[in-house]
């Protein structure tokens, strides 16, 4: 019989046939593969965050899946949908029986949740990971409430901030001058305006995305130990996220800037600071994002390119020189993610294993690039 599979066909004979459908003929044998090119590499992380039990409508552990479809569970947004995405595309790419230039690699990274310190950060200085010659990665993405799908193309550097005001310490029914608490409270404004600047820059412009303007907020107070004892020293803690193209050598001089104004006895310190922010292109003369793009329109996905609001661990592939575009496959779903009831429905999880199974082919199909020789 002639038909190019049967239904029935023993898998070790339709494996056979595939087999000889590559044109392995010299003088221009295709062997399939180029372990010389750099690899595609697709990145997940295992860690999720805390839940409070008694917010969910269900175990947050048991991965209920309701009458509807939608499935409960930490992590079912963020990301382990992703993981098991791409596990079943390239399973089953693997059963199809191909072959492409490019290597695949997943890796399943620990600790992104609390900064990726112990996991990507560290493991991209590792030998093991230059060994992998990734040339270009996918991960995390966010889910998009509307038809649209959101790429992720760099993301915000993320700062925090401790500021440490010290000053004339006292009774407390006394007007004690140069205190801790006046000085804290001018740096402290000083910045919340600065919030607001960048608040209205957002809300003044509809096109204008979150993760273009930098955000700031004040997320501790630290300090005094009586109501009746003025403090020697205050603190407050900000979480800034800085958007791409700040001059983030310059806004470090504002931060000092800020505290001199502010008073003697009045400094700052880092507690996290990423300072090599990193574009990934989506111009069409880019090959990875050609494919990528080209993909997701034939299979009609409009696409919506953003900086990512927070950090992920494409932050770190980045810096180390591998582009990075951070993608989870959910439109039409609510962001969850953190959130008390994080659900994805089934039907949007096996979507995503399609657009994985279209996605891989063309990204590890790319053709030799000038950074591959
Ligand atoms: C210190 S790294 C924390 C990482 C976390 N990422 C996300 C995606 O929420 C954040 O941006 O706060
Ligand atoms: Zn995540
Ligand atoms: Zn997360």
């Amino acid at each position: 019989m002639a038909s190019k599979g049967r239904e029935d066909e023993h898998p070790s004979v339709t494996l056979f046939r595939q087999y000889l459908r590559i044109r392995t003929v010299h003088p221009e044998p295709d062997y399939g593969t180029n372990p010389r090119l750099s690899s595609l590499l697709l990145n997940s992380h295992t860690d999720v965050v805390p839940v409070f039990k008694e917010h969910w409508s269900h175990d947050p552990f048991e991965a209920f899946k309701d009458a509807e479809g939608y499935i409960y569970a930490r992590g079912a947004q963020d990301m382990k949908c992703v993981s098991i995405q791409y596990l079943e595309a390239v399973r089953r790419l693997k059963a199809e029986g191909h072959h492409f230039p490019r290597t695949i690699h997943m890796t399943f990274v620990p600790d992104e949740e609390i900064g990726g310190f112990q996991g990507m950060k560290l493991f991209v200085q590792r030998p093991e990971f230059q060994a992998l010659r990734a040339g270009f990665a996918l991960d995390e993405g966010l889910a998009n409430p509307t038809d649209a799908f959101t790429v992720y193309y760099s993301e915000r550097s993320i700062w925090w901030v401790r500021i440490t005001s010290t000053g004339k310490p006292g009774h407390a029914s006394l007007f004690i001058e140069d205190t801790a608490a006046e000085k804290l409270h001018k740096v402290v404004s000083s910045i919340l305006a600065f919030r607001e600047k960048e608040r209205q820059r957002l809300q003044s412009n509809p096109h204008q995305k979150l993760g273009a303007v930098t955000t700031v907020n004040l997320t501790k107070l630290e300090g005094g130990t009586a109501f009746n004892v003025v403090p020697a020293t205050m603190s407050a803690s900000f979480d800034f996220r800085l958007a791409p193209d700040m001059d983030l050598k310059a806004f470090e001089e504002q931060l000092q800037s800020w505290c001199q104004a502010a008073g003697e006895g009045v400094t700052f310190e880092f507690v996290q600071k990423f300072m090599e922010p990193r574009v990934t292109s989506i111009d069409d003369s880019d090959p990875w994002w050609a494919a990528f793009s080209r993909v997701c329109k034939d299979m009609n996905l409009t696409l919506e390119p953003e900086i990512f609001p927070a950090a992920t661990d494409s932050r770190y592939l980045r810096k180390v020189g591998v582009p990075a575009l951070g993608f989870s496959p959910m439109n039409r779903t609510p962001r969850l993610l953190h959130d008390h009831d994080e659900r994805l429905h089934e039907d949007m999880f096996l979507h995503g294993v399609d657009i994985y199974t279209q996605l891989l082919p063309a990204l590890a199909s790319v053709p030799a690039l000038p950074s591959d020789s």
